[in-house]
């Protein structure tokens, strides 16, 4: 776990060792192996290193589940502080939370050029309790340990040189300049570099900063406590003595340690990095199906879609072939995307990468790529047209993707004469920022297709999920009974304004109307339309809102009616100052317009609480996944919350929707389902799912075993 060696002479080498990241366990033995160089006197100074290029990746959070003995973090860094021989940090790789906490007890810190240090404890509900939230301030003052620390944002070694983190940056062999520079030093007095001994530096208007901080914190934490803790505890940094604030850092790490938020947290975590471990009904896997290698890719269609998805591909550093059939949009997106790659490589301090990407009115211009992206309107004839003209274009074994976000990828497929090579590749707008990518696959999709489209994903710098062909895929399918109950909320007595609030409260950035106007009414109009959904808004009563056998709400279709579609047209939900201006305001209009719309309808407007709300809208999507999970459109629950919070602002410090229903408790969500289907039982969608109501009869198991149930079940029926 933690090797040790003497090196020129005397230096005594400890390497930390855990593979993959070297992350630090109770049971690692830094501390014997510290004694050991301690109690030697040949050595007269210290490195401390991790093997295989990397430092250490923080403490190992699968233990903070456990039951954790041994020796604490805090005691292991206080005893090589304490040390009276020089212990020098040789930081490659990574420096994260518990692993730059261990290098900040160290009194000299040195990095190689490439390495990356930081404080993410706050992104897994936590805050650096080995003392990093007194020893940073301590070091680089609190305005910079304040922002470190409740962002958990990584540094690079350029960066934390110029705070003050690091003493030397180095392009050569680390341990080797670690050990030099620890000859150098021995002997030397080790006060000054004892960090916890030493006061903050001097801020003026102390309280005027952490209010200011607190206050920005609060507005984006949305709900999650791990950084109002955070600042608390650098509050505390900069006003008690070490020790004072050391056991504040404990307090309030004992309350966020076992808060039900570090967990959902933890879980994401590792959630993200299951999706990539995808699997497929048929059998077919991550670890036995190898990609195809992917260097110039071409893009079909320059909308808004294929523009983000253009620049998303260039800046990965692949060649792009961009069409677009007609010259003026050609034109338009080329300036579009120039721009957009400028702007990007200006934030990412990099050179363009303009000559990357070629632009052709010619689909034949797609000959010699080995993956092309299909992103042209929304319409299965012109897809179709597309797809046989890719066909026909490509060279053998090129895959073709479609963004398409609602048509059905077997259909396009079975329009190829190789299916196998076909796969959705689901962008989110915009494409070049969002971070989701759900790669939807068909019974005919090869395995090889998926782990190439995934593979992509991954390089984009994407949270890839694959997921089965159904309607809507899992993302969109489950927002669908989300926006309806929002709508039948409204029927019944709610406002925009009351239905956004509960959800912004809970955590997700916009509500579903400021969504909605965001997005533009009009899409979902047009697809309703497509369903035959869509009547003359003259008819009244209970009748005229039930189409194709179940409840309906048109008040949708009666706004695009009126020319509301949202914030481009300066009317939706709600209005604003001017088409294409972002701040909602509430519009009396609306509200005159729902009164006389429950008139007409003879409904009787009820008050309608914040609860209501989040279980009507929260219960019936989480009810959809567990319909997703039965019919295998999903391999597990930890897919559905990767997309959900990576794709649809779901709250991370609520773990996505299904780990949301475990915290609750499947019984509880059963029961409010059966509770709302008994009231509105002309709605499907609040009718519990027979996965669900199996998970509760063979007693709720946790989210890690559901799994294990689901197949189970699956093979009792
Ligand atoms: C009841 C009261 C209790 C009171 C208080 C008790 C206190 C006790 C605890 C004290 C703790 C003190 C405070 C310290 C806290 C921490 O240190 S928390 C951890 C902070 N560190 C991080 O957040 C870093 C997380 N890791 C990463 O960001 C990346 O993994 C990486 C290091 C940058 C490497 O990235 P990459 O090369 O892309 O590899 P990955 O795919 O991400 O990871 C590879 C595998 O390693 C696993 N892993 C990574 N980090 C950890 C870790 N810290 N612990 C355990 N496992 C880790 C990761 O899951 C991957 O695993 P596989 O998916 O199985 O391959």
């Amino acid at each position: 776990m933690a090797e040790y060696n003497r090196v020129s002479e005397c230096v005594g080498l400890i390497t930390l060792r855990n593979p993959p990241v070297n992350a630090l366990s109770v049971s690692q033995g830094i501390v014997h192996t510290m004694q050991r160089a301690l109690s030697d006197p040949n050595v007269k100074s210290v490195v401390i290193c991790g093997q295989n290029g990397i430092f250490c990746g923080g403490a190992d959070i699968k233990e903070f589940g456990s039951n954790m003995t041994g020796p604490t973090l805090i005691q292991m860094i206080h005893a090589i502080e304490s040390a009276n021989k020089p212990v020098v940090a040789a930081i490659e790789g990574s420096a994260l939370g518990g692993g730059l906490e261990l290098a900040l007890g160290c009194h000299y810190r040195i990095a190689h050029s490439k390495s990356r240090l930081g404080l993410p404890e706050v992104s897994l509900g936590l805050l650096p309790a080995a003392g990093g939230s007194q020893r940073l301030p301590r070091l680089i003052g609190v305005p910079a340990a304040l922002n470190l620390i409740t962002t958990g944002r990584h540094v690079t070694a350029a960066e934390a040189l110029q705070l003050g983190i690091v003493d030397q940056v180095t392009d050569h062999n680390t341990v080797d300049a670690a050990v030099k520079f620890a000859l150098s030093v021995a002997g030397r007095s080790l006060d000054p570099r004892r960090i916890s001994t030493h006061p903050c530096p001097q801020q003026p208007d102390l309280d005027a900063l952490f209010e200011e901080v607190m206050q920005k914190v609060r507005q984006s934490a949305r709900g999650a406590i791990a950084p109002i803790a955070c600042v608390q505890a650098v509050r505390a940094a900069a006003t008690l003595p070490y020790a004072q604030g050391i056991e504040r850092e404990r307090e309030l790490m004992a309350t966020l340690f076992t808060s039900g938020q570090a967990r959902a947290l933890q879980y994401c975590f590792f959630a993200e990095r299951a999706v990539g471990r995808w699997r497929m009904p048929s059998g077919a896997r991550w670890d036995t199906s190898k990609p195809r290698p992917v260097q110039k890719a071409a893009v079909i269609g320059l909308g808004t879609m294929g523009r983000g998805i253009t620049v998303a591909l260039a800046q990965t550093g692949l060649s792009v072939i961009a069409v677009e059939t007609q010259e003026k949009q050609l034109m338009e997106a080329k300036q579009a995307i120039s721009g957009m790659l400028e702007r990007g490589a200006k934030r990412r301090g990099v050179a363009p990468a303009l000559d990357r990407v070629i632009y052709s009115q010619n689909i034949q211009a797609v000959a010699d790529v080995d993956l092309v992206i299909e992103a042209v309107f929304e319409d299965i004839a012109l897809k179709t047209k597309v797809f046989q003209q890719l066909s026909a274009a490509c060279k053998p074994g090129t895959l073709l993707c479609t963004n398409t976000s609602a048509l059905d990828v077997d259909q396009l497929a079975s329009e190829t004469p190789n299916p196998e090579l076909v796969v959705g590749m689901h962008f989110f707008a915009p494409a070049h920022v969002m971070k989701l990518l759900e790669v939807v696959y068909g019974p005919r999709s090869s395995p090889q297709a998926v782990a190439t489209a995934m593979q992509l994903g991954k390089k984009m710098g994407k949270a890839s999920v694959a997921v089965g062909n159904c309607r809507g895929f899992v993302g969109n399918r489950m927002l669908k009974p989300y926006i309806e109950e929002a709508f039948f909320l409204l029927e019944e007595g709610a406002t925009p304004e009351l239905v956004d609030q509960a959800l912004e409260e809970f955590g997700f950035p916009m509500g579903v109307f400021r969504m909605s106007d965001l997005s533009g009414l009009d899409v979902g109009w047009r697809v309703r339309k497509g369903d035959g959904l869509v009547e003359p808004g003259t008819a009244s009563g209970r009748s005229a809102r039930i189409r194709q056998g179940r409840r309906y709400s048109p008040l949708g279709d009666l706004l695009c009616e009126e020319g509301r579609f949202g914030q481009k047209t300066g009317r939706g939900w709600y209005q604003y100052d001017k088409p294409g201006s972002r701040v909602a305001r509430s519009d009396p209009w609306l509200h005159s317009f729902l009164g006389a719309y429950r008139a007409q309808h003879g409904l009787v407007a009820r008050r309608i609480d914040h609860q209501e709300v989040l279980e009507r809208c929260l219960y019936a999507l989480i009810n959809e996944g567990f319909h997703i999970l039965d019919d295998g459109i999903a391999a597990g629950p930890e897919d559905i919350d990767v997309i959900y919070v990576s794709g649809y602002g779901w709250p991370r410090h609520c773990g996505g929707p299904m780990f949301y229903a475990n915290m609750v408790g499947l019984a509880k969500v059963l029961e409010r389902l059966e509770h709302y289907q008994q009231l509105h039982p002309e709605v499907p969608h609040l009718q519990p799912s027979s996965l669900l109501r199996r998970l509760v009869a063979s007693g709720s198991p946790p989210i890690h075993k559901w799994e294990e149930a689901i197949k189970k079940l699956h093979s009792q029926l």
